[in-house]
């Protein structure tokens, strides 16, 4: 039986959301366990307004580019891989800002142009859980300190690179000979040096990405713990309401169909 529940807002402040963070390589699966999370706390169909539980992606904090760096890129010669490619300021502004429950603004990202989309921004509102993914979200000490749970989506190199090769030209608009480029001259080296050595800071690996429902059950089980210790604490303030068990349709979830209606983390257009 789900065990959804609901209570009246209060005018008690909210506590700090739960934050969790989510790293890997490129193509990994990571947005996608994100999404399954989401799912299977039956988040998924709830408006994005009225979620307790959101995910937000490191891709919507790519720093603008130079021209001649754009020029680059349409080359598929800049190195999106390293972390200086981000703007890390504005990650942790944000970061503090959803950690304090406030509401805020973030870049929409385009991955055909390779920029931010002016004038447009996606709007955040607090949450009791926040889910950050990305390649490099452990990358910096400051931010890896703020996250409560760290997750690392491990999935075989070959398997990420045949997904990114498909999604780039599908999705990105990108060409094949310069999505291989980009992933031997610059992702595959940037992986090794930047991603993989900040896999000892995750508190739990998830191998095989989302097709791993035992270690998403596992982990769903325990953000459930959390948010009903959370719930069951005094001046507790609910915003929305999030399944606490497992339904019995939940525990046969049967992945491959629900990914067919998943949506992507918020502000990640293709
Ligand atoms: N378990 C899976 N089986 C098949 N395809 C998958 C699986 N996980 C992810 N994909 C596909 O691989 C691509 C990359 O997945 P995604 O979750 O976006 O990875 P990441 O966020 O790590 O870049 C997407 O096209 C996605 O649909
Ligand atoms: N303009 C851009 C920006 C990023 N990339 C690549 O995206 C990868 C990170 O996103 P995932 O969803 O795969 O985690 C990263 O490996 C960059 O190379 C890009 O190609 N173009």
């Amino acid at each position: 039986m789900s065990n959804s529940f609901s209570r009246k807002h209060s005018s008690s402040p909210a506590k700090k959301p739960f934050l969790i963070g989510v790293a890997g390589g490129t193509a990994s699966g990571k947005s996608t366990v994100c999404q399954t999370i989401i799912e299977r706390l039956g988040q998924f169909d709830v408006d994005q307004q009225q979620r307790q539980v959101i995910c937000i992606s490191q891709d919507s904090f790519y720093r603008e580019l130079t021209p001649a760096e754009s020029e680059k890129a349409k080359l598929g010669q800049f190195n999106f891989d390293h972390p200086d490619a981000f703007d890390y300021h504005l990650i942790l502004k944000t970061l503090k800002r959803i950690t304090a429950g406030e509401s805020c603004e973030i870049p929409v990202y385009d991955f055909k142009s390779n920029a931010r989309i002016e004038g447009k921004q996606a709007t955040l509102y607090p949450a009791d859980v926040v889910v950050f993914e990305g390649i490099l979200v452990f990358y910096t000490q400051e931010v890896r300190e703020l996250f409560d749970m760290k997750l690392f989506v491990d999935t075989d190199a070959d398997t990420r690179l045949a997904r990114r090769v498909l999604r780039d030209i599908t999705e990105r608009g990108r060409d094949l000979n310069k999505v291989l480029h980009q992933y031997t001259t610059l992702v595959k080296p940037a992986f090794e040096e930047f991603c993989l050595p900040t896999k000892k800071f995750a508190d739990v690996i998830i191998p095989r990405g989302a097709e791993n429902l035992v270690a998403i059950g596992l982990i769903v089980q325990h953000i459930q713990d959390i948010l009903r210790a959370r719930s069951e604490a005094p001046g507790f303030e609910r915003r929305r309401t999030v399944n606490f068990q497992l339904s019995p349709e939940e525990e046969d979830l049967d992945f491959s169909q629900h990914r067919q209606n998943s949506e992507p983390c918020l502000s990640r257009p293709h």
